[in-house]
């Protein structure tokens, strides 16, 4: 035996068998405090790799001036239903648009202050669609408004897009058999620069963002460099996309509000039957080759993303997002029965449910309340599954009566846009 286990052994033997049980004890509670984060309030400074603790003391206040830039097909209306929850639950204003512009800031026009509609100003909240001017912006919301906004990976958020836009986007309505590989086989055999939504079809992220959506980083590196420049000056945090959960945790950190205030129903998902179930990788590399400009924005913010976590310590990011998530269970489970499922329009019965479809071939699906639910939970409930249009609608109507702007007409705005996409409901068959 090794000279180093015999001076061991010999230890061992001198102490008492109470010695060594609490030794054991001892270590094992050391490490489970490291696995767990307990939320003692030494914890942190002993184990800098944990977060703080999850009850701040003294309390910051809910903080309550917060605009989302809602980009498109990045799980933003999930997001924007979050924030309109907590809006109401708040008695805050949500910034909506003039009903011109429908539920969209007039987008794909830059957004300007005079698209919000006059009952709905001066804003806390502002979680609709947009195009991003800084400038605007902050002629409209308060003086500390915090700015967010979400991304999510070029390749799947392409497929979504290629899939959700196929009937209005003239790029994609060229491509023969609604084929995503031709697509991005020849892009520019398809879109033309310019043309009505042709941001669906060329990095609309960076579109979203209010940038230059032809510029290519291949040519020109220093416009992307520029871009994130600008995004960072602006906006405090950067979701991503494929770590919702994760996101939601640094989002509630940063604006300090209760973990109970970012539980969500996913909303906006397409069936399976109207998605790829896997992108190939080769098609997946030809997605972020023609978005390269998105690509590149995606990588810059993936990575301060994960730098985030590790400075609020990725164990306790971790256990945060664990709790969200069974909190957000019993939450679906308590709203929309012991098996919550997603259904197609057709099958939700629920009117204010039921979200809209963008054509016959792609399915959005949502949740429906059990047949008889009644009473204060279930305008709760309600609230969480309801689909953007008719929520943003509900929002207007009540905050118009609580201006008092009932008796008005609507006031024209100066140079309407053109109709957006329609944003009805698809009438639910049988
Ligand atoms: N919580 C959560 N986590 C991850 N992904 C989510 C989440 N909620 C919505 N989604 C997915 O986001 C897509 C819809 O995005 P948006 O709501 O931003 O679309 S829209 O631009 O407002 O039409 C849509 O993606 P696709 O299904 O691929 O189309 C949703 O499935």
């Amino acid at each position: 035996m090794p000279p180093i286990l015999q001076s061991l052994q010999q230890a061992t033997k001198m102490m008492s068998r109470r010695k060594v049980l609490l030794l054991v004890l001892a270590c094992s509670t050391l490490s489970l405090l490291i696995h767990q984060g307990a939320q003692l309030s030494w914890y942190p400074k002993l184990f800098p790799l944990s977060c703080p603790p999850l009850r701040e003391s003294p309390p910051r206040p809910k903080h309550t001036a917060v605009a989302f830039l809602k980009t498109h097909k990045t799980a933003g209306t999930t997001v924007q239903n979050i924030l309109f929850r907590f809006a109401e639950r708040h008695n805050l204003t949500v910034a909506l648009p003039h009903p011109s512009c429908e539920h969209q800031f007039c987008y794909p026009r830059n957004f300007s202050a005079n698209f919000v509609h006059p009952a709905t100003r001066p804003p806390h909240v502002l979680a609709s669609h947009l195009r991003f001017d800084r400038a605007e912006l902050a002629r409209l919301m308060p003086p500390g408004t915090v700015y967010v906004t979400i991304l999510r990976e070029p390749a799947a958020m392409f497929e979504s897009l290629f899939s959700y836009y196929n009937q209005y986007c003239p790029a994609f309505r060229r491509v023969p058999n609604a084929s995503l590989e031709a697509f991005l086989r020849a892009p520019e055999a398809y879109y033309r620069a310019g043309e009505h939504f042709a941001m669906f079809a060329h990095n609309t992220l960076a579109y979203d963002l209010g940038g230059d959506n032809e510029r290519s980083p291949r040519d020109d590196a220093a416009y992307l460099a520029g871009l994130i420049r600008q995004v960072e000056e602006v906006f405090s945090l950067v979701m991503i996309a494929e770590y919702f959960d994760e996101s939601l945790v640094l989002l509630r950190r940063l604006l300090a509000w209760d973990l109970d205030d970012v539980l969500y129903a996913k909303l906006n998902a397409r069936a399976a039957s109207s998605r790829l179930a896997a992108i190939p990788a080769a098609l997946a590399r030809a997605a972020r080759t023609w978005n390269a400009l998105d690509a590149g924005l995606y990588d810059h913010f993936n990575a301060t993303f994960w730098r985030r976590v590790a400075r609020a310590g990725r164990a306790c990011v971790e256990r945060e997002a664990r709790e969200l998530r069974e909190a957000r269970e019993r939450l679906l489970r308590r709203c929309f029965g012991a098996e919550p499922v997603l259904r197609p329009a057709a099958q939700i019965r629920t009117k204010q449910l039921q979200p809209w479809q963008p054509s016959r071939k792609v399915d959005i699906m949502g949740y429906d309340l059990p047949s008889g639910g009644a009473g204060p939970a279930s305008e709760a409930c309600l609230k969480l599954a309801m689909p953007e249009v008719q929520y943003s609608n509900y929002l207007l109507r009540k905050q118009k009566r609580r201006g008092g702007a009932r008796a008005r007409p609507e006031p024209a705005l100066d140079n309407p846009p053109p109709r957006p996409i329609r944003a009805l409901p698809r009438v639910p068959q049988g």
